[in-house]
């Protein structure tokens, strides 16, 4: 019999009765085993000792048990194995963790012999790097608390914006270019906020008919026009005790700017053909991909709307400009696509994602998501490879030049939003610290687009004619 072996240390989950016989049939293998009948105790386990291989007997499909599994097996460094009926493979969400999150899997009946085995390579998989772990990619797998996937500094400071605009009740307008998940972040926002138990509509402006847009969001009484046979309450008014976003506001024609303006200052609503308005409680979240002080300058978009509208704003960043949230992102959307495919497809090659982070993705996190989704029926073979992506070298070579300038751009915008922030937005202090000139600092915050209306007047200016300076944005 071999003695028990520190670095051979294995750590059993789950049902007490089998882990018993388990633990009896390995220990004479050199096995020192622990037993953890949940996954929270598991947890406590792993911090005690350095386990470098655990077995899982799974014992359910339902959602809560495997998401305790999976927070257990991304948290530490350790290879980790199944052993189950082989009833669970029936359930597509457990085949999909098994082959995506452990290093291998067994069914019952328990065999000894096959579990040595199993173990054994296990134990070698985990000693060929110190930082193995078939189970931690499982973790970028999953969308966090607002419904995003991604830890750059730019996305992090994102959920920092969503945090503090939904504990107030002010209008928001989400910028950024599209794809960027301008959506997304306003469902974050209704989602982090008290309204949360309400609805959530979305309107899309570009999309509304022009003959029905009052009856849409107003609504209508019976007989107001042709057709009109029943009284119904527009979106504005479905939308009681939640949150209204209206996407691509920009395309809102400027009749019906006036009637959401008056809806912004009143709160109340009056319907297509009636007599009395009705008081509706409704936060309104706005996006725009375009430039709306434009739209303002060029007559397409109200200013006083712009305003009222523009009280707190938040911009999503474009992908290129976060790279560190490519891989998870396109983990992310592997594995959400897994379940629309077979398993042959075991993900990407080292070349594809080198491209993928070369790349520029004007689209943005559309882009990718609709890349990933092609490359996965396009792959035939195990990993997917940049042509399936379509992103070829050729491509890829020529963007190289792209990403160069693209970085001297982000490190400039970076360095000018920082000074800002530090000299609390006043421009010639900024400039100073820049080494700039005042007039060459108004240039680099136009070309980069950056909020002007966060730079605040300097004592020196207060001969230049009066600027418009509202909230910073966020
Ligand atoms: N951080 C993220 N994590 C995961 N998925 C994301 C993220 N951001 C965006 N997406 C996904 O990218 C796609 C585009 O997002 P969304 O529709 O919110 O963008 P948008 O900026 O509103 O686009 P548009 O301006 O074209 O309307 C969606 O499929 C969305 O689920």
């Amino acid at each position: 019999m071999m003695m028990p072996d520190t670095s051979r240390r294995l750590l059993l989950v789950g049902n007490k009765w089998l882990s018993r016989d388990i633990m009896q049939a390995m220990t004479p293998y050199g096995w020192s085993i622990t037993h953890s009948e949940t996954p929270e105790e598991a947890t406590i386990r792993l911090s005690e000792n350095d386990h470098r291989v655990g077995v899982m007997l799974i014992e359910s499909n339902s959602a809560r048990y495997q998401r305790s599994m999976e927070e257990l097996i991304c948290r530490e460094r350790v290879c980790w194995l199944a052993i189950l009926d082989s009833s669970l493979l029936s359930h597509p969400d457990t085949r999909l963790f098994i082959h995506q999150a452990l290093y291998a899997y067994q069914t019952l009946p328990f065999d000894p012999q096959k579990t040595h085995t199993l173990l054994e390579s296990a134990l070698d998989m985990a000693n060929i790097s110190p930082t193995v772990t078939i189970g931690r990619s499982w973790s970028s797998h999953r969308a966090n608390e607002y419904g995003m996937v991604g830890n750059s500094a730019m996305t992090t400071r994102l959920y920092q914006a969503i945090d503090k605009i939904a504990a107030v009740e002010a209008p928001v307008l989400i910028t950024g270019e599209s794809g960027t998940g301008k959506e997304l972040t306003a469902r974050a926002i209704h989602e982090h906020s008290t309204r949360r138990s309400g609805p959530f509509n979305t309107i899309n402006c570009g999309a509304l008919p022009a003959g029905l847009i009052q009856s849409e969001l107003f609504g209508h009484e019976k007989g107001a026009f042709t057709g009109a046979s029943q009284s119904k309450a527009g979106i504005i008014e479905s939308t009681s005790g939640g949150t209204l976003f209206f996407d691509e506001i920009g395309d809102l024609p400027l009749d019906m700017q006036v009637n959401l303006l008056r809806f912004l200052e009143n709160h109340r609503v009056m319907r297509v053909g009636g007599l009395k308005e009705r008081p509706v409680d409704v936060r309104v979240l706005a996006a725009t991909h375009v430039d709306l002080e434009k739209a303002v300058r060029e007559g397409h978009f109200r200013e006083d709307l712009y305003h009222r509208l523009n009280v707190l704003q938040v911009c999503t960043p474009a992908l290129r400009e976060r790279p560190e949230d490519i891989d998870p992102l396109a983990r992310f959307f592997f594995r959400k696509f897994s379940r629309e495919r077979s398993a042959g497809v075991r993900g990407f090659s080292r070349e594809s994602m080198i491209v993928m982070r070369q790349y520029g993705w004007p689209g943005n996190i559309r882009e990718l998501v609709n890349r990933v989704r092609r490359a996965m029926v396009m792959c035939d073979q195990r990993l997917i490879t940049p042509a399936d992506l379509g992103l070829e070298r050729r491509q890829c070579a020529f963007r190289h030049a792209v990403m160069l300038e693209q970085a001297r751009d982000i490190a400039e915008r970076e360095a000018i939003r920082s000074a800002l922030a530090r000299n609390k937005h006043k421009i010639l202090h900024a400039a100073r610290e820049l080494g700039v000139s005042r007039v060459t600092l108004y240039r680099l915050i136009e070309k980069h687009g950056i909020d002007r209306h966060s730079v605040s007047v300097d004592d020196e200016e207060a001969d230049q004619p009066p600027r418009v300076t509202p909230l910073p944005s966020l």
